[in-house]
């Protein structure tokens, strides 16, 4: 399942930001081959002690390094191509947005937006900022949805609410978007998901000036200080049965929870100027894409596998995750509702 979320979410993402589609779910192209050795390369750096990477010689002879600067090379070009191919099309038609109601049937992407909007921006910087979205906004979703479908898995009257919920909702058919701010208990699950398996599950940031944090400790400016956003998550100080799958331990009725109205326990997106981009667009997409699995398939853990955790940019499994799956009817009550 951790596969094909991150396939899932690969192509989703290639979509909106390029409207490029990789296709990941059903092929297999140089391409993908080259995004996945780039992120995985991404994350090791991330947790490596010694940057060795750094030293040019090192890596022009160590094959890892070699294979991932091939990668880099090859989604470049790519990206490249995409921006110069999507450029000539915004000049050929004249294309400029007017005020802020922009919408490309055609053509919805983050490129073509900032492409039409004219703002200056070197071409190098424009692919660089789309890569960053690439890395920042795949794995993060594919992950929060194996851990929420794991945990699901894992507590039958939880599953059988949530799907009472996308029943009653979607009445049988595809999630709009009017449908997702009803679809509050899923949205829930996907909170309590976060919750338990943060992604990142640390934050970084680096003093600027000495300062001193609440509860008197002193930071010397250059210092590194690492938030484990994982330990206050699982913190009995900080939530009544912390290590609990407990969707409706946030309010349906009350607003979805974030940083500030949980006075900084629950920071799914961080905050600060720094605070994720893709929130929203995150959220939305975990919830289409858990409504949709929920609503037409059924699921059970592979028995006897070992589920264990390995972290890096983002908590993953650390040998997959198995499952068996077959096809759901729509319980009758709500597939009859929907016909009428
Ligand atoms: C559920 C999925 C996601 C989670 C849990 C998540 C989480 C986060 C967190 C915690 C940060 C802050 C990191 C820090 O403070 O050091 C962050 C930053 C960022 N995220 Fe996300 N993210 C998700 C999805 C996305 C998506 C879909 C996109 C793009 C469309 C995205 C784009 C970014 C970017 C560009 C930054 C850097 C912002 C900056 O430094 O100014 N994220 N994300």
């Amino acid at each position: 399942m951790e596969a094909k979320f991150s396939q899932l979410t690969l192509d989703v993402i290639g979509l909106a930001v390029f409207n490029y589609n990789f296709d990941s779910l059903t092929a297999d192209s140089p391409v993908i081959e080259a995004v996945y050795t780039a992120l995985k390369e991404a994350e090791a750096r991330s947790t490596d002690l010694l940057p060795y990477w750094k030293i040019d010689l090192l890596r022009k002879v160590i094959p890892r390094q070699i294979k991932a600067e091939k990668a880099v090379t090859v989604i470049r070009q790519t990206v490249e191509e995409l921006i110069a191919k999507c450029k000539k099309i915004v000049e050929a038609e004249g294309e400029q947005i007017d005020g802020e109601e922009y919408v490309n049937d055609a053509d919805p992407s983050i490129l073509r937006f900032l492409l039409a909007s004219r703002e200056e921006v070197s071409s190098v910087q424009l692919r660089d900022d789309l890569l960053s979205m690439l890395v920042a906004g795949h794995e993060t979703t594919g992950s929060v949805l194996t851990w929420t479908l794991y945990l699901l898995s894992k507590d039958p009257s939880s599953l059988m609410r949530a799907q009472e919920e996308v029943d009653r909702v979607l009445q049988g058919r595809s999630p709009k978007y009017a449908d997702i701010k009803e679809l509050k208990y899923v949205t829930r699950c996907i909170n309590e998901s976060l919750r338990l398996y943060p992604h990142p599950p640390v934050l970084l940031r680096r003093a600027l000036v000495p300062d001193v944090l609440p509860g008197n400790y002193k930071v010397n400016a250059g210092q590194d200080v690492m938030i484990s956003v994982y330990n206050v998550r699982r913190s009995p100080q900080v939530w009544d049965n912390a290590e609990e799958f407990m969707p409706e331990r946030f309010d349906l009725g009350g607003p979805v929870p974030n940083e500030t109205n949980t006075d900084f326990r629950f920071i799914p997106f961080s905050g600060g100027p720094r605070k994720c981009l893709g929130d929203q667009f995150a959220m939305m997409e975990a919830i289409v894409a858990l409504a949709i699995f929920l609503q037409r398939m059924n699921f059970e853990l592979v028995p006897d596998q070992n589920i264990s955790m390995t972290t890096g940019a983002t908590i993953h499994t650390t040998n997959g995750l198995y499952m068996t799956l077959s096809q759901r009817q729509v319980q009758p009550r709500f597939a009859s509702a929907a016909s009428r």
